[in-house]
């Protein structure tokens, strides 16, 4: 994959971190303790559940980002999975990413042993290893970001994904991207606003490229939802799933503001 800008950095980035994690415990055991653990909470099924009445709202914890540096540097993940539960959000996304949101996995650890949603590793996968850490953390779907891997790695992933009682959320930001997300196996496909190469947003792109997809596929918009307007003209769009991050965790009362995204008044 020619990846680039922001991409290539994380690439380094993550394979550095996958060396480190590898020597301190080898893929074989980790593999092992994973496979023993019971099921998570099914992912796929709460975003079926998700309809223009009843939205499914992704709550991220996300502490930073690379376009913003702080955002709530700290924020205390159990406590957030609590008010995210509370609040009626559908699914908890947590960032595992150290260097530029401030995550890790102890975080997605926390948040799973907190909520009985389920919980997205929200990450940039580049190696079965990081797979199987989210199942050891408890993770109920992993993040499949197309734009880093070919189609054999991502149809690999994806159904190692689906193995291990989890389920992928396919991330794409362009239409040319569909296509690979279609046929490596998809059925979850996030459609982030933000290109991660160059992390433009275009918030024009999930309402734009969610009606192109057959009906089977579950699109989720990600990226720059702000407020239940947002929301309705993603609705209109198709689109029942949304995952939602910098205005959650910056909101004064995320349980308030939670609320006023899945409701009219
Ligand atoms: O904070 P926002 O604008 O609501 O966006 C959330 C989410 O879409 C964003 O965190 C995201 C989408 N895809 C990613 C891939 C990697 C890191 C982060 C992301």
């Amino acid at each position: 994959m020619a990846v680039s800008g922001f991409l290539k950095t994380m690439q380094e980035i993550k394979q550095a971190e996958i060396a480190d994690h590898r020597r301190r415990m080898p893929l074989a055991s980790l593999r092992r303790e994973a496979e023993t653990l019971a099921a998570p909470p099914d992912f796929k099924a709460a975003m079926t559940a998700g309809t223009p009445a009843d939205i499914g709202i992704i709550a991220e914890i996300k502490k930073a980002s690379p376009s913003k540096g702080d955002l709530r540097a700290d924020l205390d993940p159990a406590a957030y999975a609590r008010i995210y539960e509370t609040a009626g959000a559908r699914a908890i996304s947590v960032l595992t990413e150290s260097v530029y949101f401030k995550g890790g996995l102890a975080d997605l650890k926390t948040v799973c042993t907190h909520t009985g949603l389920p919980v997205l590793r929200k990450d940039f996968i580049i190696h079965e290893y990081q797979i199987y850490e989210a199942r050891q953390a408890g993770a109920g779907a992993v993040l499949i970001i197309t734009t880093m891997l070919s189609s054999d790695q991502q149809s690999d992933f994806i159904h190692l994904v689906k193995e291990l009682d989890m389920a992928p959320l396919v991330e794409i930001c362009s239409e040319w991207e569909m296509d690979q997300a279609l046929t490596t196996g998809a059925d979850i496909v996030g459609i982030n606003n933000r290109n991660l190469s160059t992390l433009e947003v275009d918030p024009n792109a999930a309402i734009r490229i969610a009606p192109l997809f057959p009906q089977e596929i579950i699109p989720v918009a990600a990226s720059g939802f702000s407020c239940r307007k947002d929301i309705q003209t993603g609705i209109h769009a198709g689109i029942f799933n949304f995952l939602i991050g910098e205005s959650i965790v910056k909101s004064e009362d995320p349980d308030v503001f939670i609320r006023s995204l899945k409701n009219d008044d």
